[in-house]
């Protein structure tokens, strides 16, 4: 507890707690609450989950950048390459805004293009150049990514193929569209990536991985993980497993979004006012994802230590597992992967 005292001191953290807010497990990760409380749990504690307890209290807690745009502005150096989007939809715009706010790239220095001029039109709102051609874009960038559904891959990259140079590196995050078939549109020697990035890109805490082909270099892979180090984590992956990324951490935004809804639905349910229940909710997934990556504590030993014996938590937890959340999420992962594999064949 000290320590993270001494955190906050240097960091000029205040406390601003409002009393609403009641202290979770992942309250002492994030160094806020914990502070404003003394450590007294809201359940009572075996001696093992007190041991694990004071341990996480014991942490020196270093706030991470994300959040405050002038902070992740400052994270990362600037990159010297032009980037550009085959397609400015929802991922494009995610990665694209990401990687302005990380300040890894100006926004001047991101081309795109899209059929569809609204797209075209938000781009240029946050700075960024519009073309009238898939073929300009290509001219005017370094890194290549290609941001269209998995349909129109094939075409966008036929079209630009007469003007790919050595100096490119082509990224495809288009799901189910394997190396194979990027390269036999790009030509045999195209510069390469797949990567399956997933929208969080756009608050810098993407959940990526990447797999190379074609002619791509450990120079072209080094280019695509500054790239998406700036806006998260990146993995390098065989291409065989892309399908349950995609299923797993592409598609999973979505079944977080969901969860974060339907838990503020019971919080409304239960009498709270719904900004307040969104904010709890959204704050809960959040602290408690730290709480795995930053203790690397099995999540099941972390929700044991929330679930005091005939307590509230395991009242909770006892619907959960009658409504078979956990089959649900692994169904939904493996669904999702599955679809991806389909699209491979397609
Ligand atoms: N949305 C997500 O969370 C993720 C999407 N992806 C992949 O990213 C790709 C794009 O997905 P979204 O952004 O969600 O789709 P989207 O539909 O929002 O964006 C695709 C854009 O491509 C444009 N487009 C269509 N034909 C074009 C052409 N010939 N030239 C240039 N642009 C063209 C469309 O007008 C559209 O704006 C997909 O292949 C998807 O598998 C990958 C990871 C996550
Ligand atoms: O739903 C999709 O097909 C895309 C790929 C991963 C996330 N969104």
């Amino acid at each position: 507890m000290l320590q993270i005292c001494r955190v906050v001191a240097r960091h000029g953290f205040r406390q601003s707690v409002s009393p609403l807010l009641l202290p979770n497990t992942s309250a002492a990760v994030r160094g806020f609450s914990a502070i404003c409380w003394p450590p007294v749990p809201s359940v009572k504690l075996t001696p093992e989950q007190a041991k694990s307890r004071e341990h996480l209290q014991n942490r020196v807690v270093i706030p991470s950048a994300t959040g405050s745009p002038s902070a992740m502005a400052s994270a990362t150096a600037a990159l010297d390459k032009r980037i550009g989007f085959l397609g400015s939809g929802q991922m494009a715009e995610a990665l694209a805004q990401g990687l302005i706010k990380r300040g890894l790239v100006t926004a001047e220095r991101i081309a795109c293009n899209d059929p569809n001029p609204v797209r075209k039109e938000l781009f240029k709102s946050f700075g960024a150049m519009p073309y009238d051609s898939n073929v300009d874009v290509a001219r005017n960038s370094d890194v290549l990514f290609v941001a269209v559904k998995p349909q129109h891959v094939a075409q966008v990259l036929t079209e630009v193929r007469p003007v790919l140079t050595e100096g490119h590196t082509v990224v495809s995050i288009a799901a189910g569209i394997t190396v194979d078939k990027l390269v036999e549109a790009a030509g045999p020697d195209a510069h390469v990536i797949r990567v399956m990035p997933n929208t969080p890109c756009l608050v810098g805490e993407t959940a990526a991985a990447m797999c190379l082909g074609g002619k791509a270099s450990s120079d072209d892979e080094a280019l695509v993980r500054t790239i998406f180090e700036a806006v998260g984590k990146i993995y390098t992956v065989d291409e065989k497993l892309l399908a349950a990324v995609t299923g797993l951490s592409g598609s999973g935004p979505a079944y977080v979004f969901m969860m974060v809804e339907a838990l503020a639905d019971g919080g409304v349910r239960a009498g709270l006012p719904r900004d307040i229940a969104q904010a709890l909710a959204a704050q809960t997934v959040l602290g408690s994802a730290k709480m795995v990556l930053e203790t690397g504590k099995h999540p099941g030993a972390l929700k044991d230590m929330v679930t005091s014996p005939a307590g509230t938590t395991i009242a909770g937890v006892h619907e959960l597992e009658k409504a078979g959340v956990r089959a649900a999420f692994m169904n939904a992962v493996v669904a999702a992967t599955d679809r991806a594999n389909q699209l491979s064949k397609m």
